[in-house]
């Protein structure tokens, strides 16, 4: 992750500007509107210190825990392992750690885990033809084509070939199609917009009814979680890149998702007293006391958030930990699908 991102300020108080996504569309540096003491303000005004954080880490461990029971009474039942496989291309430094922690989870819950480790410089032919072999495997039950992939494949013929009933990151177009009607059930739903709203439900925070805002729209992130918190009867907004007033639309949301992939960028300031904050960035900043030489911040400025929202999710330790736990119980209801297991 560090190789492949460049560094902003760690500190939500820099006198830099926030953000870069939003200062491209004249909304200008953060610190210019909001001074850090109009922040502390808001905070003493509404006199919330007390927000909660939202432990991911730790629920996401309770989920691992069900999983791990269920496996367990499926193979001693049906005598059927589920099993997970994994398509590495290239070899970007956080893609081959979160693969390796994929790899770690599935073994923790009793779930096999297969693994293709493929060159950088792979064709696509190649990436095809091993998510042929997976296709036709019945002891693979999943398959997660991991993400970034080189720029010379094409993504969308990729994903596309992942067998529907294996798609267990729920990112294949008739999975996220299914998702956006009325009425229709995807096989999957998206890990990591699936962690967000299994937060939102273990913290008994309800979603009917109230004004959630998404910032950012990416197929794997924001776009699904948009429409999984539209599905269970939130109104809705999106706030991207090109939104002209995105602190005034996110000014007034109860929960807000955030994933933009821009360090710190949301600031106390933008939060409605008591919003619920899902925090789904995982960036790195420079920190010279930690020994790998950066840390890991999320999208929403973490220090002034937590004085002002009722709850948020911390980076790390948040979102992060779900996503994976989601992929487990995806992996697990891909196998008890195919054998009739209820
Ligand atoms: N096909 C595909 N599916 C994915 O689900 C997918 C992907 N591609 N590409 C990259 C993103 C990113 N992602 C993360 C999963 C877990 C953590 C995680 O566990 N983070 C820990 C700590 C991480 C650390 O300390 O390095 C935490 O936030 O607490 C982070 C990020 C899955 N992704």
């Amino acid at each position: 992750m560090a190789s492949s991102v460049f560094f902003t300020h760690s500190h939500c108080y820099s006198s830099k500007p926030s953000s870069l996504v939003f200062r491209q569309v004249g909304v200008g540096p953060t610190s210019l509107r909001f001074s850090s003491s109009h922040v502390a303000s808001v905070a003493a005004m509404t006199m919330d210190s007390s927000a909660k954080v939202i432990d991911g880490k730790s629920v996401a461990k309770q989920i691992r825990d069900e999983i791990t029971a269920e496996v367990s009474r499926m193979r001693e039942s049906i005598g059927v392992i589920p099993g997970l496989a994994v398509i590495l291309v290239g070899d970007r430094k956080d893609s081959a750690t979160y693969v390796r922690n994929k790899k770690k989870a599935c073994e923790s819950v009793g779930i096999n885990s297969l693994e293709a480790n493929l060159p950088e410089d792979s064709t696509e032919e190649e990436v095809l033809n091993y998510i042929a072999g997976y296709n036709d495997d019945p002891s693979v039950h999943g398959i997660l084509v991991q993400l970034p992939l080189p720029s010379h494949m094409n993504e969308q013929n990729i994903l596309n070939a992942v067998r529907i009933e294996k798609d267990v990151d729920g990112f294949h177009p008739l999975n996220i199609g299914r998702l956006a009607m009325r009425g229709r059930e995807p096989l999957f739903v998206p890990c990591t917009p699936k962690g967000c709203i299994e937060l939102l439900h273990r913290y008994n925070v309800s979603i009917k009814g109230k004004r959630a805002v998404v910032i950012g729209r990416s197929n794997i992130v924001g776009m699904p979680a948009a429409l999984l918190l539209q599905r269970e009867d939130a109104t809705v907004s999106i706030v991207h890149s090109r939104t002209s007033n995105p602190e005034e639309i996110i000014r007034q949301a109860d929960i807000i998702i955030a994933a933009v992939g821009q360090a710190n960028m949301v600031r106390g300031s933008w939060i409605k007293p008591g919003a619920v904050i899902i925090d789904v960035g995982i960036n790195p900043v420079e920190d010279p006391n930690s020994p790998r030489g950066y840390k890991l911040v999320g999208d929403v400025c973490y220090e002034e958030a937590i004085r002002i929202a009722s709850a948020v999710t911390p980076v790390p330790g948040g979102v992060g930990p779900m996503t994976i736990a989601m992929l487990l119980q995806n992996t697990l209801i891909s196998a008890k699908r195919v054998h009739h297991f209820e």
